[in-house]
């Protein structure tokens, strides 16, 4: 077994995380304070699984929907209904049966480019939290959902990439990805990301293992500097915390 990151569950296999990950999101939406609850997404393949099972029977009926408002770490710079683009994998996986009210959904404006759309979701936070500057006491999110991308990144959070140097803006362009798809993105900096309640990862799969490894060793990787008021969770599955050379 691989050395893991404090605070893991581990997980049977992907069907687990996702299962295990619906549960942890609804606890953390239903005892949210005040009437509004906020929740940052994940791009990628991972919580693809997730995100079904939310709008799926036995689960749909106790996501607090209409209290639920649903924003994005990160995206690709590309059209909305790209396959490449983060909006269009959680739409497509909500389908029909999530009863979403359309205002819910929250998007990385992409359209006018990374710049522009990085100051345009920055102005969205501030206007939905009705604050100017980051508070310690008044967390953004609720939860915050992440994956961890084989080089050690999480959102398009991409190691030697500028945005890891962005201390003051909320929301950054990310040039050009250092992984898979190439494409310009926007993501949110780490101390966005830290103002949360809580923040999870959901880690599947073999091409994990060398990041967790890494991560174990102390290794300067983004995903290393991810905080958060409420600590880290992490749901890992077996194929990812095996340890081959054990
Ligand atoms: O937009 C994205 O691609 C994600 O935000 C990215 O950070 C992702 O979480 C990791 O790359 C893991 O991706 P997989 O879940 O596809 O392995």
């Amino acid at each position: 077994m691989i050395p893991l990151p404090p605070n893991t569950r581990l997980m049977a296999d992907a069907e687990a995380t996702a299962h295990a990950a619906a549960e942890h999101l609804i606890a953390a939406v239903t005892r949210a304070s005040g009437e509004r609850a906020a929740v940052c997404l994940s791009g990628g393949s991972t919580p693809k699984r997730l995100y079904a099972l939310l709008a799926s029977p036995g689960f749909v009926e106790r996501v607090p929907w209409e209290r639920v408002h649903w924003f994005f770490g990160d995206d690709r710079v590309v059209p909305w209904d790209d396959p490449l683009s983060n909006v269009r994998m959680v739409r497509e996986a909500f389908g029909h049966a999530a009863p979403l009210p359309p205002t819910h959904l929250h998007f990385i404006p992409s359209d006018e480019g990374a710049e522009a759309g990085a100051r345009a979701y920055e102005a969205v936070l501030k206007d939905f939290h009705g604050v100017e500057a980051l508070d310690p006491a008044r967390p953004l999110f609720d939860l915050v959902l992440l994956g961890l991308g084989s080089d050690g990144h999480t959102a398009s959070l991409f190691p030697g990439k500028p945005a890891l140097d962005e201390r003051v803006a909320w929301v950054a362009p990310v040039p050009e990805a250092g992984m898979e798809p190439y494409v310009p993105r926007i993501t949110l900096t780490f101390p966005t990301l830290a103002s949360s309640r809580s923040v999870l990862f959901l880690v599947n799969g073999a091409a994990k293992r060398d990041p967790l490894l890494r991560l174990s060793r102390g290794e300067d990787l983004p995903a290393a500097h991810v905080a958060s008021a409420g600590g880290l969770t992490w749901f890992i599955d077996r194929d990812a915390a095996e340890d081959v050379s054990a």
